[in-house]
């Protein structure tokens, strides 16, 4: 007797499948040059040197909240190359280059999920954007910073990524806590939006751990993918719905969290999110802050982040307006600006040369 076949009981809320190119020709399209390469490979182990202790230097993540206008972005990279040159003897400067945006309900996604930020969604578009940024910057001479938000993303732009965030959303998941164990780069984790930071140190040890998991491989195949585990996982402080946590106190407590659990007891605090409110003004205090706490001789904070762009604040993005944008200003967090910028990571490296006078 032969059975009926029935329906497809799937895909009931799908609307469309599109094939996107394998990663491989992306980067065949867009290789990594050996000046960019060398650069990714040096930002990695200076950032993992830093956070071990050897390097004396201050790592700073610093650049835009999310990057919208690559030309913008690229023009800011020029600027923080000069500058990141110039404190060089203090500071390990890293730019944030993020293209894929957690969000707490709706709203753009980032250049990789909309690059033409009228919610077409052309995921091809923003992959090769973001791969040419990324080779541009490293081109230039500055390493690279993102956050990997989606599993399938790392094989089309990890190669130019020295280091990396699992953000406050996802630092529970087994999926984003997998996909760092087999990353190349040093990656931060960063506490809970409810402030715990177990939950970041947690990401740490799996990470850290051998995982074999689902993904992708380099011809977009669903592959079994197997991990020695990261050993250079570390933890990100940004505060969270229980209040900020960028003081001596919980800068402490966090440390010995992570140092009880085997993990590097250095990391990073970012002077943003829930450590500002995400005010651009208070996320300058908070700067100034933790540039005294350095000053002080805090052996714990390895690295600061921050959120700076060319012009101060934040506009309102609308994917179905098309209207104008200001050029240089984030259309997600508010950033302070790009003078606000130099005097900071300026009082930044002095505050790091103090403690390393002081031993
Ligand atoms: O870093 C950016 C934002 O804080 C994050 O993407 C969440 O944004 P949302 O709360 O505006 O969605
Ligand atoms: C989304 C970000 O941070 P968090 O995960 O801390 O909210 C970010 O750094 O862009």
């Amino acid at each position: 007797m032969t059975a009926t076949i029935a329906e497809p009981a799937t895909d009931r809320h799908v609307r469309q499948f599109e094939p996107l190119s394998p990663p491989s020709q992306l980067l065949d399209e867009l290789p990594a040059s050996v000046a960019a390469a060398t650069v990714v490979e040096r930002g990695r182990a200076e950032i993992a040197d830093v956070l071990s202790g050897v390097d004396h230097r201050l790592l700073i993540i610093v650049g835009p909240c999310s990057v919208h206008d690559p030309a913008a972005a690229l023009d800011y990279a020029h600027r923080l190359r000069g500058l990141a040159d110039r404190l060089n003897d203090d500071l390990v400067v890293v730019m944030r280059s993020y293209f894929e945006k957690p969000r707490t309900t709706v709203g753009w996604k980032g250049l990789i999920n909309d690059p033409h930020l009228d919610g077409s969604h052309d995921i091809a578009a923003g992959l090769r954007m973001a791969r040419q940024f990324l080779l541009d910057v490293g081109e230039l001479g500055l390493p690279t910073a993102t956050e990997l938000l989606e599993p399938i993303t790392p094989q089309y732009v990890a190669d130019l990524i020295s280091w990396a965030a699992i953000g406050a959303r996802t630092t529970e998941s087994q999926i984003h806590r997998q996909l760092a164990s087999g990353l190349s780069m040093p990656v931060g984790f960063k506490n809970g939006t409810d402030g715990d930071v177990q939950l970041a140190v947690d990401g740490c040890l799996a990470a850290a751990a051998p995982q074999s998991f689902l993904g992708i491989d380099g011809s977009g195949r669903a592959a079994l993918v197997r991990t020695t585990g990261n050993p250079d996982a570390h933890v990100v402080l940004r505060g969270g719905r229980s209040g900020p946590n960028y003081g001596p106190g919980p800068v402490a407590a966090a440390s010995a969290l992570a140092a009880d659990a085997g993990i590097t007891p250095r990391l990073v605090v970012d002077a943003s999110h829930a450590n500002s409110g995400k005010d651009h003004l208070r996320q300058a205090e908070v700067a100034r802050d933790l540039a005294g706490q350095i000053a002080d001789g805090s052996p714990v904070i390895a690295g600061v982040m921050l959120e700076s762009f060319l012009v101060e604040g934040s506009q309102a993005l609308d994917v179905t307006a098309r209207r104008p944008l200001t050029y240089g200003q984030s259309v997600t967090d508010a950033c302070f600006s790009w003078e606000t910028t130099e005097d900071l990571l300026t009082d930044l490296a002095t505050a790091n040369r103090k403690r390393n006078a002081a031993g």
